[in-house]
């Protein structure tokens, strides 16, 4: 500020209606970036109860803190304007009386929620328009003066009708901006058309000015990434009316709000959160959780050579892992030069790490501790507060309290080494554990298993494989250095000794492939239970009337694939002494399979907390350095490799159209407002879209989208004691956007009621981990197969003894564009890959 001028008076404030719509952060950023104000965020619902009594404000409530606005939003999100369920509080704006009246700007739902208060009707359009990137044509009267022309991106079902169909085409020029007879208070302002390419010109109403009142909306969204630059100066001009508007005709002047009392909630750590938890409801100790592995951890590591194209798998067996519980965050894709197969992390000793799990609903996390030496007993503690009010717990304030207390400080560590695992939580998150948080309540308290759907090692030991470099680190954590650099030393000589090092063609492509020892199980006898495809078609028909009813932009729907055989010896033939299970295709043996048949960076092998976990998945979750740099990078459009389709550019020309490029628009903005919630507005890029990458039997559409951790307004900042970490980013991310669709808690709940409650578990949830130096990298879990120890299946006919169960899950999202045949033909696809395993071991 340069001096003489006058200190800025308080800071705008716009408070924003969230009708929970997953793009709100998006919107949020824009406006507070474009505007520099201040956004308050607030659900629309209002609370049937006095102040104090709901988590929402009462109409009184909200009525009498406009005054602390300078304007309001009213925001996207699913549903009908006509459904009072769906916009609350919007309704409560467009009648207050003028002395109350506040400058109103309604994005999508708030706009058509607008028109429908003020004499127009909401109809269905003739096919909905989702993630579709569409001309505005405008007069440049209002909000729209001076605007370059632009496109913006559609997401809605539902659209304004004020009997612009009845006007013959020979008036429309005239007559498009001006009102219509049966809503004379709405004055039009922009335009678009419907699927104009495919023959349906319909004629679509963009935005409207209220011809008495300060409201204004529009149908496009301002804030989706595909909407062009030009499209802000829309806002700027609605916010310089809003001002104009407070200026000339406000009749209750503004005045500040405590901050108490705008609404604003300052999300806070996880950590803060256990800390605020403890002080509440008292100082627990707990012996476990403070003393297992506590402490400020040192590193330790011996650094290998490795000949080129060693694979996780023969370290693996070499150091005899495989058999109990065992964690392989595998890249199987190196060895075809993959950009993304970077790393392989093998723990050791998984079987002994003490591990961290939490089932959805409880308000506790069960740490156990499995015996450190045969004979002594495995230990067990419970850490939570099941007296705490609904809400106020979550698991990740365990976790993070415990990875805050065994942090590896990154400036100890020697120069020189990958930006990898070093040590710290690995492990699995179920979807349900995701909706359950998104949704609570969707979820029966009766699940009919004790299963975890978090579980997470505290893995001190491991191997990291750098593919690139051809080296590999023996590595462990501790707060015993001179132990941690002993241990090292043992595992570094026996893997130097390793048939698997000397590489001259004795652990053949193979052995690396799985298939020597796979030739020695003969056939078993498998049983298949696949989805139907008549049912699924079906499923995806519902899935488009719930879009079509404006309830959903994109349904991510999916099936599951089971498949029993006889229990067995699971001991991989590599440790296995007794020479046994040579008629079985163990887990071991059937994770060598499928890495090798569909490599891929991400695959995993995890036998952790009573499942087992297979997994060749191509997705990135999100990554994240220690400095809090994060990406995502969802994967939306998928063809399968053929004669027909067999290079890059083939899959480009299918998947470079507007089908295909919608469903992935989708859940980038989805991700986008995902990261903006916890990076905070202005700290989300996108620095690749729609990027066709190829993989071993498909190619994916996928975009890049990266987020700065902790980098937001310092005053946001001193609210904090700590500083988010990447536990605070992932349990704020899941479940994984491209497989629920958007806006995600409500395509969440009508997936779980069309997947008739079959819980996904494993599948669509995420694998990977959380260093202990603060980097993380998750994968989504899909082209994955999984199994519950507990869960059992009838014997089959002749069978005395019951059988093992594996699931696979497969889907697609669904669109309004999608056909019943192509989503069923896309699942099935999916599924080829792991499926294919078991029909070659038949
Ligand atoms: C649902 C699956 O995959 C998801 C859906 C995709 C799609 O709709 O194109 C692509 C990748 C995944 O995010 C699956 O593999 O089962
Ligand atoms: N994006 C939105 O707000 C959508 C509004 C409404 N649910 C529709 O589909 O038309």
């Amino acid at each position: 500020m340069e001096n003489g001028d006058p200190q800025p008076a308080r800071r705008s404030r716009i408070l924003f209606l969230d009708a929970y719509d997953s793009f709100t952060n998006n919107i949020v950023s824009l406006l507070t970036e474009l505007l520099n104000v201040q956004v308050c965020v607030r659900r629309m619902d209002l609370s049937p109860f006095p102040p104090e009594r709901g988590p929402s404000w009462t109409r009184e409530e909200l009525v009498d803190r406009l005054s602390g606005f300078d304007a309001v939003v009213c925001g996207p999100g699913p549903g009908s304007p006509l459904n009072p369920d769906d916009v609350g509080a919007f309704r409560t704006l467009w009648d207050l009386a003028s002395a109350e009246a506040v400058p109103v700007l309604g994005v999508c739902l708030g706009f058509q929620s607008l028109v429908c208060h003020s004499g127009g009707e909401i109809r269905k359009l003739r096919r909905g328009l989702h993630g579709m990137v569409r001309d505005i044509e405008y007069e440049g009267r209002d909000i729209f003066s001076g605007v370059r022309p632009f496109k913006a991106t559609l997401y809605h079902s539902l659209c304004a009708d004020l009997g612009q169909d009845a006007v013959p085409a020979s008036e429309w020029p005239l007559r498009q901006y001006k009102p219509f007879p049966g809503a004379p208070d709405l004055i039009p302002l922009a335009w678009s058309r419907g699927h104009v390419d495919e023959g349906e010109d319909e004629r679509i109403l963009m935005a409207v000015k209220h011809a008495r009142r300060p409201f204004w909306g529009l149908q496009y969204h301002p804030e989706s990434i595909c909407t062009h630059p030009e499209a802000h100066d829309v806002l700027r001009n609605w916010w310089a009316e809003a001002q104009r508007w407070n200026a000339v005709s406000r009749m209750r002047p503004l005045h500040p709000l405590a901050e108490s009392e705008s609404g604003e909630v300052e999300t806070p750590t996880h950590t803060d959160q256990y800390n605020k938890l403890s002080q509440k409801y008292g100082q627990i100790s707990y012996e476990l959780f403070d003393t297992t592995h506590a402490g400020p951890q040192s590193y330790s590591f011996v650094k290998l050579n490795i000949p080129q194209d060693l694979t996780a798998v023969e370290v693996a067996e070499a150091l005899g892992e495989g058999k109990d519980d065992t964690i392989v965050l595998d890249s199987s894709s190196a060895s075809k030069g993959d950009p993304l197969a970077l790393y392989s992390i093998i723990a050791l000793e998984a079987d002994k790490a003490p591990r961290l799990k939490h089932r959805a609903g409880e308000r506790f996390v069960t740490l156990s501790s499995p015996p450190q030496q045969p004979g002594l007993p495995a230990q067990e503690e419970r850490i939570g507060y099941l007296d705490s009010a609904p809400g106020e717990f979550s698991p990740w304030q365990v976790f993070s309290k415990f990875w805050s207390e065994r942090r590896l400080d990154v400036s100890s560590l020697p120069a020189g080494l990958p930006d990898v695992f070093k040590g710290g939580l690995i492990g699995y998150v179920s979807y349900e554990s995701g909706l359950d948080a998104l949704s609570p309540g969707v979820l029966p308290t009766e699940r009919g298993h004790r299963r975890p759907d978090i579980c997470l090692a505290w893995v001190t030991k491991s191997v990291v494989l750098d593919h690139r470099a051809n080296a590999a680190y023996i590595q462990t954590i501790s707060n015993d250095p001179s132990a941690g650099q002993d241990y090292c030393k043992v595992v570094a000589d026996k893997l130097r000794n390793a048939p698997c090092m000397s590489n001259q063609g004795v652990y053949s492509q193979a052995h690396r492939s799985g298939v020597d020892q796979w030739q020695q199980c003969p056939g078993e006898v498998f049983q298949y239970q696949l989805p139907n495809a008549a049912t699924y078609q079906d499923k995806v028909r519902r899935c488009q009337d719930s879009i079509k009813e404006g309830n959903s932009y994109e349904l991510c729907l999916t099936d599951q694939t089971f498949i029993t055989r006889t229990r067995g010896d699971d001991v991989p033939p590599h440790v296995n002494t007794k020479g046994a299970a040579l008629n079985r295709a163990t887990p071991w043996d059937i994770f060598k399979r499928l890495r090798s048949r569909q490599p891929a960076p991400f695959g995993s092998f995890v036998k952790l907390g009573g499942a087992t976990l297979i997994s060749s998945s191509p997705e990135r979750f999100l990554q994240h350095t220690s400095e809090g740099l994060c990406a995502m990078r969802p994967m939306k459009g998928t063809v399968r490799k053929s004669d027909q389709v067999s290079t890059l550019s083939q899959a480009e020309e299918i998947l470079h159209i507007p089908k295909e490029e919608a469903e992935n628009l989708m859940i980038v903005d989805l991700v986008r407002h995902d990261l903006h919630g916890i990076c905070g507005a202005g700290k989300v890029t996108v620095p690749e879209l729609l990027k066709v990458e190829e993989y071993a039997t498909v190619f994916q559409m996928v975009t890049n989208v990266q987020g700065q951790l902790n980098a937001e307004r310092e005053a946001a900042k001193h609210r904090r004691k700590s500083d988010f970490n990447g536990l605070d980013v992932l349990s704020s991310v899941l479940p994984p956007g491209s497989m629920t669709g958007a806006p995600k808690k409500r395509s969440c709940e009508i997936l779980y009621g069309l997947e008739k409650g079959i819980e996904r578990s494993l599948y669509s949830g995420v694998v990977g981990y959380m260093d202990a130096a603060g980097k993380g990298d998750w994968s989504v879990t899909i082209r994955a197969m999984f199994r519950w120890d507990d869960e059992l299946a009838p014997p089959a006919e002749g069978e005395a003894e019951k059988r093992e169960v594996w699931h696979i899950g497969a889907g697609g999202a669904v669109t309004i564009l999608s056909t019943p045949e192509g989503e069923h033909d896309e699942m099935v696809t999916k599924l080829t890959g792991p499926l294919g395993i078991w029909k070659a071991m038949e």
